[in-house]
């Protein structure tokens, strides 16, 4: 993964010419985001993801399955529906390719592999009995291949949903459970992250976009009374940081723009951008589930940095000359 200095070991019988210690060098700020289908990085956390990769930090996003039982938004597209030709979820790995190099995250895994666990469809429908539907995944197996990926990795910082998955897709409440469950595994091994959020959206946020689009036709609460009806929204003194990747608002559209089987090209989506521009697309909101808060601002004091508050030393320094003691 990332640049190592290769042990020369010699041969059978012969003195080592030289001996070179193998040092792995980790960026200083590593973060895991766990999404359940090819689409949700960008929804749901494209900004963040375009905004810490932009800076320098290393971004991995491991996505749980390849979104076969998704819609399919473009016509010329639509046989390969998974009752058609069920090739959507090969089609969806070059949507997320595009979708990753939009947002300048060069670190993509499926959670053990491509095609290990299938899109399970929405609650309740048959798809969720595939065998290999992600909804029906052993929790340990699955989350061990995440902590394959911990090891390795060492994120600081995880982003996964909360526990009823943002909205309540299955495979959404699964990535919940086997995110949150390798945690557990991981901290046993010393390599688990000190902080995990869940992504959330403020109910202040909902209710300006309510009241913003009332009058509108493209209505996106078209049919909502109440907020409360929907079936997500987090108080705002439950909310622990707010990121501002408004510089990054336009690399997140073309991320979601990749996912065109998925998000209609005249999506209130985009309308919403639109109207609200960056601070809604460029903006994202998230509660803490492990860790310490690091330091705030505002009336709830929520953080603008997911990695604010680490001590230094998480960072672990594994240079050349760390390894060889002289620092
Ligand atoms: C954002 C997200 O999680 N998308 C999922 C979701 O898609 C929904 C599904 O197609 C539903 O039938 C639509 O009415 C709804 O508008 C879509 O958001 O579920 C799909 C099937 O599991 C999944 O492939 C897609 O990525
Ligand atoms: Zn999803």
């Amino acid at each position: 993964m990332w640049p190592t200095w290769a042990d020369a070991s010699a041969s059978a019988g012969e003195e080592p010419p030289v001996r070179v210690t193998v040092v792995t060098m980790l960026p200083d700020r590593r973060l895991l985001l766990v999404h359940a289908h090819p689409d949700d990085e960008s929804i749901g956390t494209g900004s963040t993801m375009a905004h810490y990769a932009a800076d320098g930090a290393h971004v991995t996003l491991v996505t749980c399955t390849l979104g076969e039982e998704g819609e399919i938004h473009v016509p010329a597209l639509a046989q390969l529906a998974a009752a058609e030709a069920d090739q959507l979820g090969g089609y969806r790995v070059a949507e997320l390719a595009a979708a990753c190099a939009a947002l300048g995250v060069s670190d993509h895994r499926f959670l053990g592999g491509a095609g290990r666990y299938r899109d399970s469809g929405m609650m309740g429908l048959a798809t969720n009995e595939h065998p290999r539907a992600f909804w029906q995944a052993d929790l340990d197996e699955a989350a061990g291949h995440l902590v394959e990926i911990m090891r390795e990795v060492r994120p600081q910082v995880l982003v996964t949903y909360d526990p009823n998955g943002f909205y309540g897709h299955p495979d959404h409440i699964q990535a919940h459970r086997v995110a949150m469950r390798a945690v557990e595994l991981a901290a046993a091994e010393g390599c688990a992250p000190l902080k995990v959020y869940w992504t959330a959206m403020p109910l202040s946020v909902l209710e300006a976009g309510m009241t913003h689009f009332a009058e509108s036709s493209d209505n996106p609460f078209g049919g909502i009374e109440n907020i409360a009806d929907l079936p997500f929204g987090t108080p705002d003194a439950q909310i622990a940081a707010r990121i501002d990747g408004t510089d990054q608002h336009t690399a997140k559209e073309a991320a979601m723009r990749a996912h065109a089987t998925q998000i209609p090209a005249n999506s209130w989506l985009y309308s919403i951008a639109g109207n609200f521009g960056g601070e809604f697309m460029g903006v994202e909101f998230f509660t803490l589930a492990v860790g310490e808060k690091g330091p705030g601002t505002g009336p709830y004091g929520w953080e603008d940095d997911l990695f604010a508050g680490l001590p230094a030393e998480t960072a672990p320094d594994r240079s050349p000359v760390a390894a060889a003691g002289l620092r």
